[in-house]
């Protein structure tokens, strides 16, 4: 039995004569929240389709659970739920309703409606009009339709997009209570490094269609490795009584001054050091690369 719920094998993709997807090998653990992270355009929501069959791809380049899936369409995409681009929500009906209709058209219980509204946290609010619903309630509304038919396998297409601080938090932790309690394999794709990081254990990194990167998040922060950033006046005099005390200069301009980050304690230190020397440093702080710079430093890698 294969331990990929997802398997694509030199997966490729063409929209007319524009090659989206190219050579893609992607390989999502069971039991994993796996980051499918890119930026706009990048070809996460093509795979998504293909992952569901909603696009065609070649014979034997995609396995959901070990399958192909051309040839094995119905069971593997009875064990699949998705979110991709809107949820299909009835605005004129409750949640709970729109809940009922879906349990209805799969011939599942209906009191499955309301365990999948407890789930997501919209108990409350299952009689309320859909269309009274905030951005982030219409995507947990969204993900519990997902979820009716109980899919081990759910595939969220940017499910924070445009949602407020909150909903984006509510969405976060319905992924990883899914995973971990309910022993979901999930699949999220995001533009930002920052999301992805918070939930997922791991990651896939693409890029004009083509993986930059797979691992596990503990793999990710060793290429994502923080920066100390400090603000310093004489930045010039201040970057060579640093550089003279043994400490490695990453960059700097004429207000900054960056340095890998290595602990906090370190961090104290070169702050002491610093001002012992009469330098006035203004704010020194630890910052993490965002994926541009995570882009630059991995294809400068390869
Ligand atoms: N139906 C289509 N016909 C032709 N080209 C398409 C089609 N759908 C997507 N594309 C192109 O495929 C490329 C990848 O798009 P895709 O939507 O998969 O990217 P994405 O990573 O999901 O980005 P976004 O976050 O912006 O949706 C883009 O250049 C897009 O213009």
């Amino acid at each position: 039995m294969s331990n990929y719920a997802i398997e694509t094998v030199g997966l490729n993709f063409n929209f007319g004569n524009q090659h989206i997807v190219k050579d893609l090998s992607l390989q999502v653990p069971i039991g994993s929240i796996y980051g499918f992270l890119g930026p706009n355009g990048a070809g996460k929501t093509t795979t998504i389709k293909i992952l569901l069959n909603l696009l065609k791809s070649p014979a034997d380049q995609v396995f959901v659970f070990g399958k192909e899936i051309n040839s094995n369409r119905i069971a593997t995409l009875k064990r699949v739920g998705a979110l991709v681009e809107q949820p299909a929500i009835y605005g004129h009906l409750t949640g709970r309703e729109n809940l009922i209709n879906r349990c209805i058209l799969l011939g599942i219980k209906k009191s499955k409606a309301d365990e999948m509204l407890a789930l997501v946290g919209l108990t409350e609010a299952a009689n309320k009009k859909s269309s009274k619903y905030s951005l982030g309630m219409k995507q947990r509304l969204g993900i519990a339709l997902a979820l009716v038919s109980d899919p081990e396998l759910l595939l969220l297409d940017e499910p924070t997009n445009g949602l407020d601080p909150n909903g984006i938090i509510e969405v976060r932790n319905l992924m990883v209570e899914l995973a971990t309690k309910h022993q979901k394999t999930i699949l999220v794709s995001s533009h930002l490094l920052a999301e992805i990081e918070r939930t997922a254990t791991h990651v896939g990194i693409i890029n004009k269609g083509q993986l930059l990167f797979q691992g596990t998040i503990d793999e990710l922060h060793l290429l994502s490795k923080p920066m100390l950033e400090i603000e310093v006046d004489q930045v010039e005099n201040a970057s060579n009584l640093l550089i003279k005390s043994g400490f490695e200069i990453a960059s700097q301009s004429d207000k900054k001054i960056i340095i890998p980050f290595i602990s906090s304690k370190e961090s104290g230190e070169i702050n002491t050091l610093l001002i012992q020397n009469g330098f006035t440093v203004s704010s020194l702080y630890q910052k993490r690369k965002d994926l541009e710079n995570l882009f630059l430093d991995i294809t400068k890698n390869n």
